[in-house]
């Protein structure tokens, strides 16, 4: 009995632990099914052109990044890839699938893929423009926004940006009938006007000589090897021998401007200890430094700023400030001459609006719709930043269909679909009145029309947008206002372009200047 007992106790063991395995097996077999499932599931990567093995498209891809992802989008499409070496490249062309990227999955694209061009310049990658989507990079623009950019704000320092203008008018009138460099022009008043805003300071007198001339050839040298595929970025164990001589360039860069953000600061800190010495209390504005300063003397734990930061948050304003809006200028000066019949229109308005004996001030700025127009649409044609600036999500997604993977690199073809005939009519057409009969004025810099992004769109939008944007209008408006604009004889407007992460004309725009005020005492 006792034997039966355990043995039919055996039976039902074994027969238990018989359901158990099939069980598990089950279990384990559907677990698998599942996954073997859900790897057929994920689509595939976007089509591209075939390359060579280890370079992939990188002897094909050229220096003109910006032609050639337009021309390879009218070959594969509105999202495509391009193997550069290792690094998986995907460029988008259509503004349903720049929604995708910008706005449905703001979140997950609002990396930057950091080169070490970029790394060397931006003491890291911790400025606004390179820190990841993260803490710090919230912080930093928000400061940045608040106090710098806020109506107010911007309200107060018009008074710096009109001293600096005036003082152009006052260069240019002492040319008159003598050619000038209007990238030149723009760039010292652009410049003297974010330093100010910044720290007070201009380029002006001694110290201005030493830093001014330099910087424009330094920053445009800097925006063309920031854009550029580097050989150091895409075969690492080549970094060391740094074939193309960025590293060497970038570090230059970076050091003299290092010098003279030193320089700033020190002088700021010790203002700043002599006022608090004698007890004085700050009567006029604070500098966007001295604010900085400040909250990083009063803040501490995760909200404090190291002063790498500090600086390269200084350093983004500068870069960002001035290049985009001087290139865009000596765009529209181009343009303008080329197109004499809208050259005509702007001066026409700015006679209606603003009068023949009185200098342009902001308040008009939002009168002058015309102008506004031909601002517009110069970004259209020649955005500065024709891929914004990179984007990298920061886990594996799907655009469009396509899988896009963690770490790649998004290029945003602002500039293709700029110019796409499926967008816009007669898209190679400068024509202004495209944004004056827009009908409901959704053609902003906003980024909320995807076919129209030149500041691009999402929470990386550009961080210095009403800035640009006011002290563009203002500039043009006050060159153009107080000078007829004339072509050197026997020259031709040249309209073709450089790449580099800011896209810059090939030759500069030189042009003869006439007073065509009727008082002279404005010039002086
Ligand atoms: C005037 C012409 C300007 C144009 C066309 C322009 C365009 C852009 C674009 C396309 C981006 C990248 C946006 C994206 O990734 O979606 C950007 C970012 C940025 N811009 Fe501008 N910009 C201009 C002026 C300025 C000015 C005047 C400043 C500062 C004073 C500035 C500061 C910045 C900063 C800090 C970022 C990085 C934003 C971030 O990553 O959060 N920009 N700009």
């Amino acid at each position: 009995m006792g034997c039966w007992r355990s043995y039919a106790g055996d039976e039902r063991l074994s027969s238990s632990s018989l359901t158990v395995s099939i069980g598990i097996f089950a279990v384990l077999w559907l677990l698998w099914a599942i996954k073997k499932q859900k790897k057929v599931a994920v689509p595939p990567l976007p089509p591209g052109p075939r390359g060579l093995p280890i370079v992939g498209y990188l002897p094909f891809i050229g220096t003109e990044l910006h032609t050639k992802f337009e021309q390879l989008g009218g070959i594969y499409g509105p999202i495509y890839k391009v193997w550069l070496a290792n690094k998986l490249c995907i460029v988008i062309s259509s503004p349903s699938l720049v929604k995708e990227v910008v706005r449905d999955q703001d979140a997950i694209f609002s990396n930057r893929d950091v080169n070490r061009a970029t790394l060397a310049v931006t003491y890291g990658g911790v400025d606004i423009a390179f820190s990841p989507n993260g803490h710090d990079w919230k912080m930093l623009r928000k400061i940045f926004v608040r106090e710098m950019l806020s109506p107010s704000n911007l309200d107060s320092t018009f008074a710096l940006r009109r001293e600096e203008v005036r003082i152009a008018i006052r260069n240019v009138y002492d040319k008159t009938g003598t050619p000038v460099d209007v990238g030149e022009l723009v760039f010292v008043t652009v410049m003297n006007a974010i330093m100010n805003m910044l720290w007070g300071g201009t380029l002006q007198g001694e110290e201005g000589a030493k830093f001014g001339a330099e910087f424009k050839t330094m920053f445009s040298n800097l925006m063309l090897i920031v854009g550029k595929p580097n050989v150091s970025d895409l075969f690492p164990t080549l970094a060391n021998f740094d074939l193309q001589g960025i590293a060497r360039e970038a570090k230059e860069i970076s050091k003299n401007v290092d010098q003279v953000l030193d320089y700033v600061i020190d002088k700021a800190i010790k203002s700043l200890a002599k006022a608090k010495e004698e007890g004085k209390t700050m009567t006029r504005q604070k500098d966007f430094l001295q604010v900085l300063l400040e909250i990083r003397e009063q803040n501490t734990g995760a909200d404090s700023i190291s002063m790498i930061q500090l600086k390269a948050v200084l350093f983004d304003v500068v870069i960002a400030g001035s290049d985009t809006t001087t290139t865009t200028s000596e765009w529209v000066m181009a343009r303008l001459m080329k197109h004499s019949e809208v050259m005509r229109k702007v001066q026409e308005e700015l006679i209606e609006i603003v009068g023949m004996d009185k200098l342009v001030e902001e308040s008009h700025l939002p009168k002058l719709r015309y102008l506004d127009a031909v601002i517009k649409e110069t970004f259209r044609l020649h955005p500065p930043l024709p891929f914004l600036i990179p984007r990298s999500p920061s886990k594996s997604s799907i655009i469009g269909g396509y899988h896009v993977p963690k770490g790649s690199n998004i290029f945003v073809n602002a500039w293709a679909i700029q110019r796409d005939p499926k967008y816009w009519e007669n898209p190679l057409e400068f024509k202004p009145e495209r944004f004056l009969n827009d009908g409901c004025g959704t053609l902003d810099f906003s980024g909320n029309n995807f076919k129209y992004i030149p500041f691009g769109s999402g929470r990386r939008i550009c961080a210095g947008l009403t800035l640009g944007d006011r002290t563009l209008k203002y500039i043009l408006a006050s060159i153009l206002h107080s000078f007829e604009w004339k072509l050197p004889q026997g020259s031709e407007i040249d309209i073709s372009d450089t790449f580099g992460i800011i896209t810059k004309k090939k030759s500069p725009t030189v042009a003869i200047p006439t007073p065509r005020l009727s008082k002279l005492e404005l010039y002086t």
